[in-house]
């Protein structure tokens, strides 16, 4: 399962800011684009003009599968990278961030460049943060729960309290 995150740019929400270059107005906050593995390095300060941050989450067996016997056949060398052992075919892929299987959503959280999106998102810019991957790889799961876990509770959860908001 991957998520995309990407802050597009767009400040239609907020005037202008009449103090600021006008020539950086509208220029997207380069945000994203630390290569880390939660394993090896959660330090996600690297910064690089990258404003798309493409994040693998690889999710534990399931049941079925640990009783089918399947084999786990990804292995996670660190770096953001993984490789996927197929029959003694190895193949190599690379990402921003890659979580394990034993990440927590707090983890994922944490690592992926939410935290990040938010705080784009507060100056206004547009984000968007989407799960794509096969059906039953964790997409929903990753996204909305289990209940008040997902990305998305915990990220409305972060922008009230980082708004400074009182209900
Ligand atoms: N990281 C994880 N840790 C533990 N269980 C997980 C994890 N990711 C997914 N699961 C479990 O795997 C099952 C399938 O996950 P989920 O429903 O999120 O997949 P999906 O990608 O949204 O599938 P679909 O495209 O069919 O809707 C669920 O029972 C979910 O709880």
């Amino acid at each position: 399962m991957a998520l995309l995150f990407n802050p597009s740019g767009v400040r239609k929400f907020l005037p202008v800011d009449l103090d600021s270059d006008p020539e950086d107005q509208g220029r997207v906050p380069a945000y994203f684009g630390s290569s880390t593995t939660l394993s090896s390095n959660t330090d996600n300060s690297d910064e690089t003009e990258d404003n798309f941050n493409v994040v693998l989450r690889v999710r534990p067996p399931n049941a079925q599968e640990r009783n089918r016997r399947d084999q786990f056949i990804v292995d996670f060398p660190g770096d953001g990278q993984v490789s996927v052992n197929n029959q003694g075919t190895v193949r190599s892929f690379q990402f921003n961030v890659v979580l394990e299987p034993d990440a927590a959503q707090e983890d994922v959280f944490e690592t992926s460049g939410m935290k990040k999106l938010i705080d784009a998102a507060i100056m206004g810019y547009t984000c968007t943060a989407f799960a794509f991957g096969q059906t039953g790889s964790g997409k929903t799961h990753t996204m909305t729960g289990p209940p008040a876990q997902g990305l998305e509770g915990i990220f409305v959860t972060r922008v009230v309290l980082q708004c400074g908001c009182n209900f």
